[in-house]
């Protein structure tokens, strides 16, 4: 199995230097060559397993020999041991057809830690294997930092470097991102938004002598290894709900797309998949493309979902070169015309395409507080705002004869004073971080240019 990037004009890679890549070389993301298939034998076949059993099962494909099994087996032991759930991401029935995936059980609450904990044990794990340090990279509107802090802390290899917006992130986001005693970590507040974190990161990555100076690597959903580690939930959500002889539907609170993009895979693998529900909150950009095929950049909006309020939803980029039959010229022309004009067309096939994968809608502010208040009020059940925007989509798309399951991406507690003023709750956080607020913070400020940004890093990477 090797990897090729949406742009085709980088160089095809193996699983190990697409891991350590992260972003390709012609500003591409990188995709397997081929999906691999499992057939619905294969998939039964894994009723009954664990989640670790299940991740080696799925993993094992896209690591494609590149790993040892018995090492990827340890490391998948020891990513999800992290988690306080013994079912590790728990299904929880909330109405008759109903169900919430809970993602959030890793140690920064949020579905992120799922891969973020694997992916820094693979990365590990390639870089001992070399002799080799690297520099990590990421931004974040909230959640992706905390969780890459949390599982790079400490690291011998690596020296990780996190942009957030500063004001945008939620209290206890940010003190998760800032409070690491951690000399390798180093959290950055820049003064933008998620999306100029994003392209700031990206410029870096397109430096190539900056790149191969500090051997930059990242750790956003641009990295296959985060969007692989993220299929199997929906594995063991559809086997436990009589897949892969029933269809499930899924809905999923969506940024970045790469959340929803590893659904997309995993019914790519075979996993039968009925809807396939993308949610947004106000800052709608793919409800709206889906509905007008044109992807149009309109201002951010900070909303009670923060981590969500993006505009430029990179794993978008994957789903386009899949939609145009894996044609990488169409995709550098869409993602030209995203940087000249903030806007691209898609073609009425590839649109088409698109839409009989995917549905898509939206959840108003005040749609996500009466969401979070009636689902409190009629099932005993707290969500969280991210979570509240994917029970209110899901609702306007289930069907009565298929279970459908929203994914329950981060914990209420991460968000207080919004779960609060919707429904009067202030949700505590979990005992190993009730002291998180008085922890003493530690990050810099920096405008959002990149020479800034660069010099800051290559002052403190120590792979060079
Ligand atoms: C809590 C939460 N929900 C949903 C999302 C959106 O996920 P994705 O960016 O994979 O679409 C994010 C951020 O990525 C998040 O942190
Ligand atoms: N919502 C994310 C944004 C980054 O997404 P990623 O999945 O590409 O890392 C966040 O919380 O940071």
């Amino acid at each position: 199995m090797d990897y090729i990037s949406t742009r085709g004009e980088a160089p095809a890679l193996g699983f190990r230097e697409a891991l350590l890549a992260g972003l390709a070389r012609d500003g591409g993301l990188y995709v397997p060559r081929e999906w691999p298939s499992l057939s619905k034998r294969e998939i039964r076949a894994l009723r009954g397993k664990s989640y670790q059993e299940v991740a080696f099962e799925v993993l094992k494909h896209f690591v494609d020999g590149e790993i040892p099994d018995d090492k990827l087996k340890e490391m998948i032991a020891e990513a999800y041991a992290t988690f306080r759930h013994p079912a590790v991401v728990p299904l929880v029935q909330t109405g008759p057809n109903d169900f919430v995936l809970e993602l959030f059980h890793g140690t920064t609450l949020a579905f992120k830690d799922v891969a973020m904990q694997l992916l820094a044990r693979l990365m590990d794990h390639v870089l001992a294997e070399r002799g080799e340090r690297a520099t990590i990279v990421g931004a974040t509107s909230g959640d992706t930092g905390g969780a890459a802090i949390d599982a790079f802390a400490g690291r011998e290899r690596t020296d990780i470097f996190i942009l957030f917006p500063r004001g945008k992130v939620s209290p206890v986001q940010q003190r998760q991102m800032t409070s690491s005693a951690a000399e390798n970590v180093h959290a950055m507040a820049i003064d933008g938004n998620f999306d100029d974190c994003q392209n700031l990161i990206k410029e870096m990555f397109n430096d190539v002598a900056f790149r191969d100076r500090v051997r930059l690597s990242g750790v956003n959903s641009i990295n296959w290894a985060r969007i692989m580690a993220q299929v199997v939930y929906y594995f063991t959500s559809a086997l436990s709900l009589g897949g892969p002889d029933r269809k499930i539907s899924f809905t999923v609170p969506t940024g970045n797309f790469g959340d929803i993009f590893a659904a997309y895979v995993a019914k790519k693998m075979g996993l039968p998949i009925d809807r396939l529900v993308i949610a947004t909150n106000d800052n709608d950009i793919l409800a709206r493309t889906l509905k007008t095929g044109r992807y149009e950049m309109r201002g951010v909006k900070a909303t009670t979902s923060p981590s969500m309020d993006i505009q430029i939803s990179s794993n978008f980029e994957r789903l386009l070169f899949e939609a145009y039959g894996r044609d990488a010229t169409a995709v550098r022309t869409a993602m030209a015309g995203l940087k000249q004009s903030g806007a691209f067309e898609i073609n009425p096939e590839a649109l088409k395409a698109i839409r009989r994968e995917f549905r898509a809608g939206r959840a108003t502010e005040a749609q996500v507080a009466a969401t979070i208040r009636d689902t409190l009020s009629d099932t005993g059940y707290l969500l969280d705002p991210h979570t509240a925007s994917g029970v209110f989509v899901a609702k306007k798309n289930m069907k009565p004869t298929s279970p459908m399951v929203t994914l329950a991406t981060a914990h209420p507690a991460k968000f207080p004073a919004a779960v609060k003023s919707a429904c009067g709750i202030d949700p505590a956080l979990p005992s190993w971080l009730a002291d998180l607020m008085q922890r003493e913070e530690r990050f810099e400020t920096l405008e959002p240019e990149l020479k800034a940004i660069e010099t800051f890093i290559g002052q403190h990477a120590r792979a060079k």
